[in-house]
């Protein structure tokens, strides 16, 4: 039962739940093991007090406390060694399964959810809210809840000892406690609002840091700078805030624990002068408050921790609990044409981006999307690879409606050339090799020639294990998209979606690309978007799409024909290719 709310509570395993219950009971027994030797301080001060007193003189045995002495000691080191191995461990090895486990999720949710979060605060969570709560699970859950327990064990031993002066030695400990759990908004607020402040400022860091070269040709850097100094100003009050906001409550629950001390001197004298307790009794019971105390103040700085730590695992079960896009995973295709059914579709509800789109992409076929920028040619393009379902309306694949597939058994039918290419600080060969994991070195070679990649490759220093740095970024744009289109033709999947694929190639390049192409997209579904109509001029459909409503399809020449917008767009291009400048 406590294993399964430490599951909901704190987002754990089974396995890490029932760990750090194990830790939370060996850090209680190290704590009583660290009073043991009040114990020894006690016969000792009886031994010295006693003859005083006029009772006994006791013989001290020095040999009978060395040994007293190694036991204790034994006993607190295999206590704590139990108690490091449970909880810090254990800590470890639950951190690096919430990391994994946030990564599966994030795999397998829909691709749309990425275009909405934000990606720095994705690995915010996974990064630094789990080194955060690492923290917390290894230190202050396990030191707070070991020491109440403790706390209650040498507490039932007061009471046996002296029930009066151990109300006088804890009355502190709970109304402590109260006090720093009624600042808990207080302290859940602070935390809230530096978690937000970090965030800004770790996408103002990445923004920064990707825009450099715009911000450096626009002379922008100062004004840029000085934001950025705006925003790291602005963590560090809040920090200060946040921390002030926690330590009122802690620093308040400490000097509310000495007036214990407090009470019980003062308890103590009055019994004392009325013959009711010994001396003896009262100085055990001082020694005992420092040790007593001192687990309760550290549990006072872990609890305030605990309350700051709450939002992020509200912020780690947020996305453990999104759920996950389902879907068919075994299905049956007809062919592979797609086919777009009274589409409606908006991507944040404020406005349409398509109305009404209705046309089939059949296979065997290369179906142009052309039209004016943010016509949707992109979002067509999305839909028809689920990236995104509709508001409204079917997208089906070979008679399957999209949205009743998995979407990771789907795409393994598609080929895809973005827009934007996204490279991995890899070696070429691995860059390629991504379209089919398991291609032998000679496939992956094949496909980069006929992507007209092999002339730029073999000039590299180290050819095709030439690593390229973060995101490509030792390769022109023309050749971080040859290297995208070759990642698809070693895929030769059934789909191919080309959006931009060879807007950065010259006539030359793309007359040789559009080539290799031809030869893949044989008996393929294929949908190109382009703004060359030089590149879609042997296309078997044109779909023109306007303000998210298709306003033409047909053949090319059906469209010259209807002297439409699409006749307009090859008329203004003719015209500015006969430019001179
Ligand atoms: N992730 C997104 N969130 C919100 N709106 C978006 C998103 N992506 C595109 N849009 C909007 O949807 C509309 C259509 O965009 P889309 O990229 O599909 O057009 P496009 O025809 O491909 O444009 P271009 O030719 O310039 O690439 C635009 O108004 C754009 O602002």
């Amino acid at each position: 039962m406590i294993s399964e709310y430490f599951m909901e509570r704190f987002g754990l395993t089974k396995d890490g739940a029932d760990n750090l219950i194990k830790g939370i009971l060996y850090t209680a027994l190290q704590n009583i093991s660290f009073m043991l030797p009040v114990g020894l301080y006690a016969l000792l001060i009886y031994m010295w007090i006693s003859p005083l007193m006029g009772g006994e003189i006791i013989d001290s045995n020095l040999g009978m406390f060395i040994v007293a002495i190694l036991i204790i000691l034994g006993i607190i080191f295999a206590f704590s060694w139990k108690q490091y191995h449970f909880v810090f461990n254990t800590t470890y090895v639950e951190s690096e399964n919430r990391r994994i486990n946030l990564g599966e999720n994030l795999r397998k949710l829909p691709l749309s959810f990425f275009e909405r979060r934000d990606l720095a605060d994705l690995t915010a969570t996974i990064m630094n809210d789990c080194t955060d709560l690492e923290h917390v699970f290894s230190h202050a859950i396990p030191q707070l809840l070991g020491s109440i327990l403790s706390l209650i064990l040498v507490a039932i031993g007061m009471f046996a000892f002296d029930w009066r002066l151990a109300i006088a030695l804890l009355w502190v400990v709970p109304v402590a406690f109260i006090i720093l759990y009624v600042s808990k908004k207080m302290i859940y607020k602070g935390s809230e609002i530096v978690t937000a402040d970090l965030l800004e400022c770790g996408d103002s860091m990445q923004e920064c840091i990707e825009s450099i070269r715009d911000l450096k040709s626009y002379n922008y850097q100062n004004e840029y700078l000085s934001k950025l100094t705006g925003i790291t100003s602005k963590i560090e009050r809040s920090r200060i805030k946040s921390e002030l906001m926690a330590s009122a409550g802690v620093i308040t629950g400490r000097v509310v624990l000495n007036l214990g001390i407090v009470s019980v001197i003062l308890l103590g004298s009055y019994l004392i002068m009325n013959g009711q307790v010994s001396i003896y009794t009262l100085l055990i019971f001082l020694i005992a408050s420092a040790t007593v105390y001192a687990p309760v103040e550290n549990g006072l700085t872990f609890l305030a921790e605990i309350l700051m730590m709450d939002i992020k695992i509200e912020r780690t079960k947020e996305i453990e609990e999104l759920v996950i896009e389902g879907g068919l995973k075994e299905y049956s295709l007809d062919n592979y044409d797609i086919e777009f059914k009274d589409v409606n579709f908006n991507y944040d509800d404020l406005k349409d981006v398509l109305s009404n789109i209705n046309f089939t992409a059949k296979q065997g076929e290369v179906t142009a999307l052309v039209g004016p920028s943010g016509g949707g040619k992109s979002t067509v393009s999305k839909l028809a690879a689920r990236f995104w379902d509709p508001v409204s309306g079917k997208v089906i694949l070979g008679g399957q409606d999209l949205s009743d597939l998995d979407s990771e058994k789907l795409l393994e039918n598609f080929s895809i050339v973005f827009q934007n290419v996204i490279l991995f600080n890899e070696s070429i060969m691995e860059n390629i090799r991504v379209g089919k994991k398991d291609a032998t070195d000679e496939e992956v070679m094949e496909a980069a020639r006929l992507a007209e990649c092999d002339e730029f490759v073999q000039k590299l220093p180290e050819g095709y294990d030439t690593v390229i740095g973060e995101n490509g970024e030792l390769l022109s744009g023309g050749q971080r998209q040859r290297i995208s289109i070759a990642r698809a033709l070693l895929k030769d999947a059934n789909v191919i979606l080309l959006d931009e694929a060879t807007s950065f190639l010259d006539v030359e390049n793309e007359s040789k690309i559009q080539k290799a192409l031809s030869a893949l997209i044989k008996n393929k579904t294929v949908i190109i978007i382009a703004h060359r109509m030089r590149t879609i001029a042997n296309a078997d459909k044109i779909v023109v799409l306007d303000d998210g409503r298709i306003v033409e399809q047909g053949s090319p020449d059906e469209l010259i024909a209807q002297d439409g917008l699409f006749k307009k767009m090859v008329d203004l291009q003719n015209l500015s290719g006969a430019w001179e400048i």
